[in-house]
């Protein structure tokens, strides 16, 4: 059992958080932790399909900027975050975080909670995290130096100096991991072996955070129509092929790194390596495939319950043989990678070496026979565990295990028997519930007459299954002396189990380092079946004949590639294009490549660079019935404010078809409004509107470029006109004076009486906005001038860039737009 660090206290010196000062102990119910069902919107948003138990202390000090203290302990994994956040009035760093984790308890101080007046924070984390359960917990257990105890008490020996340097002046979050750990003591009576625990510190500042909403728009984690399709970008990445390996990915598409040289730079290395040497490549995915969840077993491994009896040690010996399957799995991996040269492969072969693992694997066989093997089938599983432990340690244990074979082979011969007595082709099944039990074939049997002595009998379509009076008693005989085996070799497993506690530490590095490589192999598999690129990192976003990672696996050679170009001078894209012209797919594609890009996988174009995102944030409206309408303008404006509020320089915002949701001329305000607001903030903005004089006014401000997705309109048979959309991002605003809507709704079949009258209305306005529009020469002169100096200023910034090989289709795409821009000032 673990030896708890002693209460520490608490210093009243600090901050708001010190004010907590009450006497309350746990509130919420003393229950044991198990797996919610994860109903909540936010988990399905995620598309997790696994669920964890993961409880969370925070505390915070309260202020305009408040700092927030985490401390997330996941039971089922075994590793412990801790984070302190540095937030706004909102919270919405800390929020997010809490989202993306699930937690299936948050803890808080009693102070912050009622009876007393509910925090700010208190209130946000139950209204946005509705499914947690929120407890509070002593305030004496938020102690920053028995914080400092449990690092040193339950971290591996060789991670306790890093994680105290990591931490060093974090006092909310050190404060929580003590809450955190007494409060898992105390409501689940679990606590965890002596340095076994990974604990580590996740500054915030180093993932990249998706709003949960552009999240599930942009179809990151999940589809939008259907949860179980795997039309999203998860399931277009995720060829994993261990659960170890699929959570990394999960956990790096939910927050992908933000640091190039200690991350992204290093996975694409080692992506080039295993897409250009492919037998490395196929012997990795091999060696993968051996895997099981060993994170998983070597967490259940490091958790002391405090329960005995023949079930818990049957867990044991189950743990110990999937723990030895995997060590004995684990030099296949290590053989497979030993071409490697690039670091990170490199590194995760060092600690696959069998110098870590042989000693473990060699001391589990002290004790447990060669080989016994971790099996699927409860029968086979059964037997394992019986002969698990080698023969000759206890002669007791032996002499049961004789018993156990002699009643397994009467089994069979009583089996045999029923067959011949009864004329019926009885084979013997198994399963845990009702151990050994006869299925009879129905053929040439009657059931109107079925033998008196075949009790616990289930019809099935085509066979009975039943047993007999004497098959029950034989299974509680099989029963009795199985748990005797196990009681007996619950000494031995015992010893063994405390022996490897104190070895779990390099083995979770193991299992970390396939985990990775897998990840970055599931990259590979994509890179290797489409056409992938290795993006470059650099200040500006230059993408050439970009696709649409979902799209474009599905539409194959239909889809048709796009350009893209950001830097500071053109960082708020104005698009416009007619209906199903390509806008959405346009603007989307960029921010699914920059999630691609940064979490260390290839992306589908020719060339691409990409700068570092420290946010991204969607407005997409995803519910076009009417209902939905009812409230979508309230949603979209509620939205705005969010991304307003929260977005700066580093970040990368997808707008789609802004203030739609109210009149033509308030939306059309509300998005000039929030565009210029936008263009301020210094950050990549991809905006698709269908308010073309949107564009044609935004034109004039530095910092936009107008594209629109370009379209022709042609005359068919019967002189019907006749719309055909190219997909093809190209410079300016659409020409709005082709009625491009109208010649969608001819085309797709409104009566031509209608048509006829919007058509007329149309020209009416064109007209009348014709006579309106100014036509001064100084005017004019306004518009050339501003447009010489943008080039200018255009061509120098492109003089300093060293990206060299993406400037002459900027220059080209530079030219174009002066020309066409140029145009339209002379016609105006
Ligand atoms: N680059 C492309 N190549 C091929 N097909 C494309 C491309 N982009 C979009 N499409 C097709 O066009 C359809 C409509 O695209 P999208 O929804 O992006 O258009 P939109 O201009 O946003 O439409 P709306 O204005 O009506 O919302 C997509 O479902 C896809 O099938």
């Amino acid at each position: 059992m673990t030896q708890l660090p002693g209460p520490g206290t608490w210093r009243a010196a600090r901050a708001d958080c010190t004010a907590y000062i009450t006497t309350s102990t746990t509130t919420s119910r003393p229950t044991t932790p198990s797996r919610r069902s994860r109903n909540g919107a936010t988990p399905s948003i995620l598309g997790q399909s696994d669920s964890y138990d993961v409880v969370c202390a925070v505390s915070e000090a309260r202020g305009v900027t408040p700092t927030v203290g985490i401390a997330m302990v996941n039971l089922s994994l075994g590793e412990v975050t801790l984070s302190q956040i540095c937030d706004n009035q909102s919270y919405v760093k800390t929020i997010h975080k809490l989202q993306l984790a699930c937690p299936s308890r948050i803890v808080f101080m009693p102070s912050a909670c009622s009876p007393n007046e509910p925090s700010t924070f208190f209130s946000l984390v139950q209204r946005l995290i509705p499914e947690a359960e929120i407890s509070s917990h002593d305030r004496s257990a938020w102690s920053e130096s028995s914080g400092i105890e449990y690092i040193e008490h339950l971290a591996p020996e060789g991670d306790i100096g890093p994680i105290k340097v990591a931490i060093q002046g974090k006092y909310y979050a050190i404060c929580c991991l003590s809450a955190a750990m007494k409060y898992i003591d105390h409501q689940f009576n679990l606590s965890f072996s002596p340095q076994s625990l990974r604990i580590r510190y996740q500054p915030s500042e180093d993932t990249m955070m998706i709003d949960i909403s552009a999240m599930q728009s942009l179809e990151v984690m999940r589809n939008l129509k259907s949860a179980k399709s795997k039309e999203c970008l998860f399931g277009l990445l995720d060829h994993t092929l261990t659960p170890m390996g699929s959570r990394v990915l999960r956990n790096n598409m939910l927050q992908p790194p933000t640091d190039f040289d200690g991350f992204i730079k290093t996975r694409y290395d080692a992506l080039e390596e295993m897409v250009t040497n492919e037998e490395m490549f196929h012997e990795i995915r091999k060696a993968l495939e051996l895997f099981h969840d060993a994170e998983k077993t070597l967490t259940k491994l490091v958790i002391i319950r405090n329960t005995t009896g023949v079930f818990a040690v049957e867990e044991q010996i189950n743990h110990i043989l999937m723990i030895k399957s995997f060590l004995e799995s684990v030099p296949d991996l290590y053989r497979a990678l030993h071409p490697a040269q690039s670091d990170l492969l490199v590194k995760i072969r060092n600690l696959c070496r069998p110098e870590t693992t042989v000693p473990i694997l060699l001391n589990i066989k002290k004790v447990i026979e060669a080989d016994v093997t971790y099996m699927k089938s409860p029968l086979d599983l059964r037997n394992q565990r019986a002969f698990a432990v080698k023969s000759g340690i206890s002669g007791m244990l032996d002499v049961a295990r004789q018993t156990y074979r002699e009643l397994n082979e009467v089994i069979h011969i009583y089996s045999d028997k029923v067959s011949e007595d009864y004329r019926v082709a009885a084979s013997l099944k198994y399963d845990n519930r009702r151990l050994y039990w006869f299925r009879i074939p129905r053929v040439g049997l009657d059931m109107e007459a079925i033998p008196q002595d075949f009790i616990n009998v289930i019809p099935k379509k085509s066979y009975i299954e039943c047993q007999t009076l004497d098959l029950v008693k034989l299974n509680q005989r099989l029963l009795d002396t199985s748990n005797e085996i196990i009681m007996r070799s619950d000494a031995v497993i015992r010893g063994l189990v405390k022996e490897l506690r104190r070895q779990v530490s390099p083995l979770f590095r193991v299992c970390e380092s396939i985990a990775l490589v897998d990840m970055i192999s599931s990259f590979g598999q994509i890179t290797t079946t489409r056409d992938y690129v290795r993006p470059n990192i650099e200040d500006t976003l230059a993408l050439k004949s970009a696709r649409h990672p979902i799209l474009d696996k599905k539409m194959v050679s239909e889809y048709v590639p796009n350009d893209y170009y950001a830097t500071e001078r053109y960082r708020f894209h104005c698009v416009t294009g007619c209906n199903m012209s390509g806008k959405s797919t346009y603007i989307r594609s960029v921010a699914l490549l920059q999630i691609m890009a940064q979490i260390g996988c290839f992306v589908p174009a020719e060339f691409a660079t990409f700068p570092i995102i420290h946010n991204i944030f969607a407005r997409i409206s995803t519910q076009d019935n009417i209902e939905a309408n009812l409230s979508s303008f309230g949603v979209e404006m509620r939205e705005m404010a969010f991304i307003l509020k929260n977005i700066d320089n580093k970040s990368l915002a997808i707008i789609d078809e802004l203030g739609r949701g109210t009149s033509v001329r308030d939306g059309m305000a509300i998005a000039m409004a929030i565009s210029e607001a936008l263009i301020d903030t210094g950050a990549s903005i991809w905006f698709a509107t269908h308010f073309v004089e949107l564009a044609r006014v935004l034109a004039d401000r530095p910092g936009v470029l107008n594209l629109h997705l370009a379209s022709n309109t042609s005359v068919g048979d019967g002189g019907i006109p006749q719309l055909t959309m190219l997909y093809k991002a190209t410079a300016g605003t659409v020409d709005d004076e082709n009625h491009y809507g109208i010649a969608l709704a001819r085309a797709i079949g409104m009566p031509e009486s209608f048509i006829n009258c919007a058509e007329s209305v149309a020209n009416d306005l064109r007209k009348r906005r014709e006579s309106n529009r100014q036509s001064s020469e100084s005017y004019k002169e306004i518009h050339r001038r501003k447009l010489v100096l943008n080039l200018y200023e255009a061509i120098k910034q492109a003089n300093n860039s060293s990206n060299k090989e993406a400037l002459p289709g900027y220059l080209k795409r530079l030219q174009e737009e002066y020309i066409l821009r140029l145009t339209e000032i002379e016609e105006m």
